[in-house]
């Protein structure tokens, strides 16, 4: 028997998966590592962390295997996206990583539509330009860390740097590249346009590589840290995103997924790069071969669970926490919450804006909060649900994915909210899970991505919607919406206060 291992770089934790030629996980085991985050917007991490953390993990689940090592033929990967990683001509690291959810760069967003031209720029990327893209960090260290940006001699995302460090090999692939708005997304190459008007030099973006693409073996070092073998295939790997849809088997027009990890997405399969959603939804490269999926982004969906967790129940897991939640009515006793603790994206491209509970009533509990909190991120996510049907699609079926997945009230709310079937998948592991596929289909297991799908996933139970909810929290779902335009400004007020 061989096997593959799927290592998914996200942002709370490395999550790495061995799985079989059957698509059985066989070890899983995830390392934690922390954000840095000194003001108010800020957030980094030290890509050292992410290689020390990979390679604990890997040498966890070589000593715990008992075949063959030489039989684990392939890895890949997936990332957390848009991260800014900055290598000098010696390839060290320059400065940490500025992450996908830092928003201290909406002067360089601005900068970008005036060098570019708001319509150009999503002509080439065909995404309006956002703080999290990576660009606006290039920018941002360029005007504020000059010294830092003189040494820098070549930019990675967060997955292709780990993946350097396993393999010596400096490679960038479609799906991630799409996330940094240097990429033409329809001719697949780094826009030379948008280079020019940057001034970066052409090696300054690494080689493109498919996201099945064969990059190389592990190198020596990686390989005796490990116990793995050095003879071990790596195959390039998707953005996190793209492989959460292809471990979710979202691989043809009309499926559907949403997503609850660290943010949110709610994403669709595109077969061309011709759908027009006007920069309203993010509009990318598959990882699998000359596709494309849409996508709208809550940035903190699943952070502001875990933002509520710490801050409140720091010692209750979230089972603990959400344990009363099916005990408090549709609405959560009158209190709405708004999950824009850092921003928000999709649909408002806002980094000022801040979170909100309103109607909080002296009669209020605990229990009370953490449903408005849930409620509130799946209000916010059906917000880019809405967004497609606009658009003429049609959105019945879901496939959820990600953290918010393991807790079956989410899931019916989910159900409620979205008046969708929400479909639960039994070996659901997120954006590993197509890690590992892309792996299993470089290895050549199978001749397509599809046939590795329908043999690796597996559906689970389907959350139906219930009418009568369902129209309940239509009716909460319109007073959702008119907050942020009524504590728009009030935010724009209290930003001074920030630290
Ligand atoms: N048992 C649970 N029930 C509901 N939500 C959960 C549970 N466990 C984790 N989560 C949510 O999922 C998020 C983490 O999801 P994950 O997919 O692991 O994130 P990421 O890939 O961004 O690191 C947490 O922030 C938390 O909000
Ligand atoms: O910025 C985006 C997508 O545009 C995020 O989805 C990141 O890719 C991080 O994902 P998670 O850590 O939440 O999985």
């Amino acid at each position: 028997m061989n096997y593959v291992l799927g290592i998914d770089l996200g942002t709370s934790a490395v999550k790495i998966l061995l799985l079989n030629q059957n698509g059985e996980i066989c070890d899983e085991i995830s390392k934690p590592y922390p954000l840095i985050q000194e003001k108010s917007g800020y957030s980094e991490q030290d890509p050292l962390q992410w290689v020390d953390r990979t390679t604990e993990a890997l040498s966890e689940i070589v000593a715990q295997f008992d075949g063959e090592v030489q039989d684990i033929e392939g890895i890949s990967f997936s990332g957390q996206m848009h991260g800014l990683v900055l290598l000098d001509q010696n390839h060290q690291l320059v400065r940490n990583a500025i992450l996908w959810n830092d928003t201290r760069t909406t002067d360089q967003c601005r900068q970008i539509y005036q060098a570019i031209g708001k319509e150009r720029l999503l002509d080439i990327t065909k995404n309006p330009a956002l703080e999290g893209f990576t660009l606006p960090k290039l920018l941002w260290v360029k005007e504020n860390e000059p010294d830092l940006y003189e040494k820098a001699a070549v930019f990675m995302l967060p997955k292709d740097y780990l993946r350097y460090r396993m393999t010596g090999k400096i490679h960038s692939e479609y799906s991630d590249a799409a996330g940094t708005l240097l990429l033409d997304i329809n001719q697949k190459e780094w826009s030379k346009e948008i280079c020019h008007h940057f001034e970066l030099k052409e090696d300054f973006c690494p080689e493109l590589v498919e996201s099945h693409a064969f990059v190389g073996t592990l190198n020596e070092e990686f390989a005796k840290k490990t116990g793995l073998s050095s003879s071990t295939k790596v195959f390039a790997g998707g953005a996190d995103n793209a492989c959460g849809a292809i471990g979710a088997g979202i691989l043809t027009e009309g499926k559907t997924l949403c997503s609850i990890g660290t943010s949110g997405v709610i994403l669709s399969y595109e077969q061309g790069g011709d759908r027009n959603f006007q920069g309203k939804v993010h509009y990318f490269n598959h990882g699998k071969e000359n596709a494309y999926y849409s996508m709208g982004v809550t940035l903190a969906a699943g952070y502001s669970l875990s933002w509520f967790k710490d801050v409140f129940a720091e010692n209750e897991s979230f089972e603990e926490l959400l344990e009363e939640v099916k005990d408090v009515p549709i609405g959560a006793n009158g209190l709405l919450f708004t999950p824009y603790i850092v921003g928000e994206r999709t649909p408002h491209a806002d980094s000022a804006v801040r979170g909100s509970f309103i109607g909080i009533d002296a009669a209020h509990t605990k229990k009370d909060f953490s449903r408005a909190v849930i409620e509130g991120i799946t209000f916010s996510l059906n917000e880019s649900i809405e967004i497609f049907r606009e658009n003429g699609m049609e959105v019945d079926t879901i496939i959820s994915i990600g953290g918010g997945a393991k807790n079956k009230e989410w899931l019916q709310i989910q159900a409620d909210v979205f008046n969708a079937e929400i479909v639960k998948l039994t070996n659901e592991q997120g954006p590993g899970m197509g890690a590992a596929m892309l792996a299993a289909y470089g290895c050549e297991w199978f001749p397509t991505l599809q046939e590795c799908a329908d043999q690796f996933i597996r559906k689970g139970k389907t959350f139906f919607p219930n009418k009568d909810d369902a129209e309940k929290y239509q009716k909460i779902y319109r007073l959702y919406k008119s907050v942020y335009q009524q504590t728009k400004e009030l935010n724009e007020g209290l930003k001074e206060f920030r630290q």
